[in-house]
């Protein structure tokens, strides 16, 4: 029994599809015109969207390669998966703070370089140049304690480092699992005046782009490492240059390449691997194919960036589902349209998030040709951007 059509992007974990179970059709006959999206890095950007798409799940937690306001004005719920890659990029960035303290990396090239049967010589006379410093005593500034940086912060501290957090928006949930020792600042400034080592992750918006900039190193001492797993323009890659000529900054680390970026001595770019481990994978897939099925299924909506949150149990024959925009009395005119068709309703829930908001009218009525008419009624009422009928299975 298939009810619904999703088409998927990026090489999404198979075994975490299987969340959407059998009621679902994956890049099946209609994946040209599907009912959701599932995909991880897709740039959405430029691209039309299908008649019938209803949702977009982003496996993943930036959304900046989808085009939010335009997915909103047109009535289709964008997810992300809020956590579910957050230890594999933790790993990745203490990974990323060790090797930056010790340079592994050109070690392994220098000894590798080594010819000989005096090898051994060779590394005790030349190992010098490769004498690195303890992470341990260093101060480490976390720009954004979300599901990453959060997680960072606690683990920095417990590797023996001074811990700076800086987040004006951190949401009390994620506030409560961060260590008393992180010092919250609430000058971004004194997280540049003060660290060694200065990680950044926090999602790609007006406000954040170019966070780094000729301001931010100007205020840094000397040898800073910048460890950037969010997104590269949180970085004014000129300005990093001139940041490095000066030794304010003693490495970069990001991944994510540009040309510019690539073969400088003190900068490692990795291929956006940040959130790439199977664990991540499957944990990404697992989330984004539950929460397509229980808004295909429901119209229930959980981690949704463009629209609230609102569950409700659906006891009733009929559920109808509208995306509004939010203007006054919207409840009031939905329900006397309801009362005008003869139908009670059993239960009603609105919420909003900006200018939009998301209703979902639960019907006393097993008359399918009545719900249908009333849908049919809203969906050419001003105001209301996307109806669906979802009937209690
Ligand atoms: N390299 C990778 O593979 C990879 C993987 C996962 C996430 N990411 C990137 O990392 C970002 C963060 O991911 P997350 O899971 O921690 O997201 P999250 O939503 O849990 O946390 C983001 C935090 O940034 C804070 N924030 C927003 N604006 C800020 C500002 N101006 N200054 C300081 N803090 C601000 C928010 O309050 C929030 O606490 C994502 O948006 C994505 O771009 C990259
Ligand atoms: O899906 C990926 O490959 C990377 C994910 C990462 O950038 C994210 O924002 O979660």
């Amino acid at each position: 029994m298939t009810t619904f059509s999703v088409k998927t992007y990026n090489n999404i974990n198979k075994i975490g599809l299987r969340e959407l179970g059998n009621a679902f059709q994956i890049d099946g006959d209609h994946k040209d015109n599907p009912d959701a999206y599932i995909i991880r890095s897709e740039n959405l950007h430029g691209t039309d969207f299908p008649e019938n798409l209803k949702a977009i799940a982003r496996a993943g937690a930036g959304t900046n390669n989808i085009p939010i306001d335009e997915a909103t004005a047109k009535g289709i719920v964008v997810f992300n998966t809020p956590g579910a890659n957050a230890n594999a990029v933790k790993e990745a960035v203490i990974a990323s703070t060790l090797m930056s303290a010790r340079d592994y990396i050109a070690a392994n090239e220098w000894v590798n370089g080594l010819t000989g049967d005096d090898v051994p010589k060779q590394v005790e006379a030349g190992k010098k140049q490769f004498a690195g410093s303890e992470i341990t005593g260093k101060n480490f500034g976390v720009i954004g304690l979300g599901a990453i940086g959060g997680r960072i912060a606690n683990d920095a501290y417990r590797l023996g480092m001074h811990v700076y957090g800086y987040d004006p928006y951190v949401s009390i949930e994620t506030a409560w699992n961060i260590s008393s020792h992180v010092r919250r600042v609430n000058d971004i400034k004194d997280i540049f005046r003060n660290c060694d080592y200065i990680t950044i992750h926090v999602p790609l918006t007006d406000e954040t782009k170019a966070t780094f900039n000729r301001e931010a190193f100007d205020l840094m001492g000397k040898d800073v490492t910048i460890i950037n797993f969010a997104r590269g323009e949180l970085v004014d890659n000129d300005a990093l240059f001139d940041a490095i000529e000066t030794g304010v900054v003693k490495r970069y680390i990001t991944d994510f390449g540009t040309e510019d970026l690539l073969n400088q001595e003190n900068i490692t770019v990795l291929p956006h691997v940040g959130g790439s481990t199977e664990e991540a994978e499957l944990n990404c897939a697992i989330m984004a194919g539950q929460t397509i099925r229980r808004f295909m299924k429901t119209g229930e909506i959980i981690n949704s960036v463009n629209f609230p949150n609102v569950k409700q149990d659906l006891t009733s024959p009929f559920r109808i589902t509208l995306i509004n925009s939010n203007v006054p009395n919207i409840v009031a005119r939905i329900s006397t349209r309801v009362s005008e068709a003869g139908i009670n309703i059993s239960n009603i829930i609105n919420r909003s998030k900006g200018d939009h908001a998301y209703t979902l009218l639960d019907l006393d009525e097993s008359d399918e040709a009545k719900v249908k008419a009333l849908a049919a009624e809203f969906d050419s009422s001003d105001n209301i951007v996307k109806v669906r009928i979802i009937k209690k299975s």
